[in-house]
């Protein structure tokens, strides 16, 4: 319903994202647990990172703690009873040619209370081409990025990761593992 929703915006198709998701997806969900911290400042619940997920639907309790960031700056994403958090993720990112963009995000922790959260992933198969319809391509949105599956994604996924092993700086960022797929026109 959600991508349909996003379908319809961009332009495409209603039906245009989930015709290949309803073929092949899987749901990856996650509960997390975020112990009270006596010194919060000191160390992330999450990690900054962007998820690779189509959507990530998540359900957080009354304690608050997530955050995104935006121009610079990291917001609080404030608990609203009933409502859920939808993230764009990498997949979704680069399927529209960067038009929905995926959302760097972290957990920070408290001293107090305890925190739980459950993530569920919509995940695209690997065999999935992540390619942006030409409607979404013009001058002012150039093609970011060359014809690549979500396989080939994760390759570069587990190429970030190996890196990071070996160097101080540990962040998932979808901006820096997608620019390995960006699109080269060449001289
Ligand atoms: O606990 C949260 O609010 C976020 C969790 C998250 O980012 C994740 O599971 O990918
Ligand atoms: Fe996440």
């Amino acid at each position: 319903m959600i991508l349909e929703l996003l379908a319809e915006h961009l332009g495409l198709a209603t039906d245009f994202f989930s015709q290949h998701l309803n073929a092949k997806r899987s749901l990856g969900l996650r509960m997390n647990y975020y112990p009270a911290c006596p010194q919060p400042s000191h160390v992330l619940g999450a990690n900054v990172h962007t998820d690779g997920s189509s959507l990530t639907v998540l359900q957080q309790d009354k304690v608050g703690g997530l955050q995104i960031h935006r121009d610079g700056r990291w917001f609080g994403v404030k608990p609203i009873h009933g409502a859920l958090v939808v993230n764009v993720g990498d997949a979704l990112h680069a399927w529209t040619n960067g038009h929905f963009k995926s959302v760097l995000h972290r957990v920070v922790l408290n001293k107090e209370v305890h925190r739980l959260s459950l993530a569920a992933f919509l995940n695209v198969d690997n065999s999935l081409a992540l390619s942006a319809p030409d409607e979404l391509v013009d001058e002012a949105h150039p093609r970011l990025y060359r014809p690549f599956t979500f396989g080939d994604y994760i390759q570069q996924v587990l190429r970030a990761r190996a890196e990071e092993k070996s160097s101080s700086k540990s962040m998932m960022d979808g901006n820096r593992i997608l620019a390995g797929l960006r699109f080269d026109p060449g001289p």
